[in-house]
């Protein structure tokens, strides 16, 4: 038996765009995924979130899983565009009643709601003026923080600001994965740079309510293939995750990237309001990063595309979005963490999980094993880091549903719920019951 902590908080995650559909009901605005899935060829087999698990009006039935699963929290996203579908403005009431049923519901389920306000759905309004890359959309962040702190500030326990801020800039503005599909280097630095100043002129009104206040990052840890890969690996874990740890939590960009980027963009007075004390630090964690320079083309100069430089190791297993499964780089980032950065607050692990190719078998089941294998090793390995003394004090599984797994589309299945969307039938996995299990024992057994 590998018990967590007394008091552990067991959760699974999920976000707005992903599950909820009905993205022009009661006066929700588009949003940048609205605009990037409609794109053709942004997403796989043109898949769109205007469905997505019909979980805007489907809520209350999916609720009912959580309290199957006995989870003590549920971290899901606001849709920004339901609340202000202009992004600033006129508030949408009907979008605040939507979240308002929602937190109420779970608060009588005895389930703590923990509330990302940022999970990627940008209002279109505001991208149309630069989005991220327009330090006026730091105002804007603030405002919507305050509008939700209003409606929710005397119910949410604990609020989450951004949902991966590496993600929305450096893969967004970066790389042009991601809405709103900029592929364009200095771009990224600017979208990051002022998603972390939303986060810092967020926390200070969010502390003004009952709940606590922290920020999700994805972190992975970084190896090279080869020694001679040193110095291209640390550019990328410079990338990945010192350049939003350093200003999170020690008030500065790391000197090294700052050379190589020639960052430049920061202003008085930004560092000092990005480092406000955070009450936690979600941790989303999911594979390692495989580095190799080799001979290919010279790194870009401010985002080393992972794709040139990802070389994975062949013999390690990998999940079907192509990660290794390396449950000991959640320890060791952890570790890390706690050895790096003085300053650590206590850690929510707030996303972990695979997709793996599941099937409902002719019996009506679905035998995920191999998810269940995943999460059975990282929280073994989540085991070792809290007995290595780091102060873990929750873990949410990503995610509850399958669901719009962004530009893989429905193609990539996420949920401890199998979901059939002709018929919107939720069947619970084997892991899902297994993860029940685990809730139920605060361990594994
Ligand atoms: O891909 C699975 C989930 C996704 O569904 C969540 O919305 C998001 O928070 C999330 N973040 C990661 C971490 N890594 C990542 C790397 C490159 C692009 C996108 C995500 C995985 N996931």
């Amino acid at each position: 038996m590998r018990a967590m902590p007394e008091g552990f908080r067991w959760g699974v995650a999920t976000a707005a765009y992903q599950i909820e559909g009905s993205v022009s009901a009661d006066g929700r605005g588009p949003s940048i995924w609205d605009t990037f899935s409609a794109t053709p060829g942004a997403v796989r087999h043109g898949d769109t979130g205007a469905i997505a698990c019909d979980h805007y009006r489907r809520w209350k039935q999916d609720f009912a899983l959580l309290s199957e699963l006995g989870v003590s929290a549920y971290r899901f996203s606001l849709a920004w565009p339901r609340i202000l579908p202009e992004g600033t403005g006129q508030v949408n009431q009907s979008g605040l009643d939507h979240y308002r049923r929602l937190v109420d519901d779970l608060l009588a389920r005895g389930i703590e709601p923990v509330v990302t306000l940022y999970h990627w759905d940008l209002p279109q309004a505001l991208q149309d003026r630069g989005g991220w890359t327009n330090r006026a959309t730091i105002d804007a962040f603030a405002r919507y923080a305050e509008v939700v702190a209003e409606a929710l500030g005397d119910r949410v326990p604990r609020w989450i600001t951004l949902n991966e801020p590496w993600v929305s800039s450096f893969v967004g503005y970066g790389s042009g994965r991601h809405a709103p599909g900029i592929a364009d280097g200095r771009s990224a630095l600017l979208a990051a740079h002022h998603l972390l100043c939303a986060h810092g002129a967020a926390v200070p009104v969010l502390r003004e309510t009952s709940g606590q206040v922290g920020v999700t990052v994805n972190l992975s840890p970084v190896r090279p293939v080869t020694p001679e890969d040193a110095d291209a690996a640390r550019r990328v874990d410079g990338c990945q995750n010192r350049w939003f740890l350093d200003p999170l939590l020690a008030g500065r960009y790391p000197e090294d990237m700052i050379e190589w980027y020639g960052f430049a963009d920061a202003e008085p007075g930004d560092l000092e309001s990005i480092a406000a004390p955070l009450d936690f630090l979600g941790v989303n964690y999911y594979t390692r990063t495989w580095v190799a320079s080799g001979d290919r083309d010279v790194p870009h100069p401010v985002h080393p595309s992972l794709d040139a430089h990802q070389v994975l190791p062949e013999k390690l297993p990998r999940t079907l979005m192509g990660w290794t499964i390396e449950p000991d780089g959640l320890r060791e980032l952890l570790v890390r963490l706690r050895t790096d950065y003085p300053g650590l607050p206590p850690v929510l692990i707030t996303e972990n999980g695979a997709a793996f190719d599941d099937y409902v078998d002719p019996e009506g089941g679905v035998d995920d094993e191999e998810r269940i294998a995943f999460l059975a090793g990282h929280l073994s390995a989540l085991a070792d880091a809290i007995d290595a003394g780091v102060d873990v004090r929750g873990y949410f599984c990503w995610s509850l549903l399958d669901n719009f797994e962004w530009a893989e589309g429905y193609g990539r299945r996420f949920g401890l719920y199998h979901v059939d969307y002709a018929t919107q039938h939720r069947l619970a996995k084997a892991s899902a019951r297994w993860y029940a299990d685990v809730v139920k024992r605060n361990g594994l057994p």
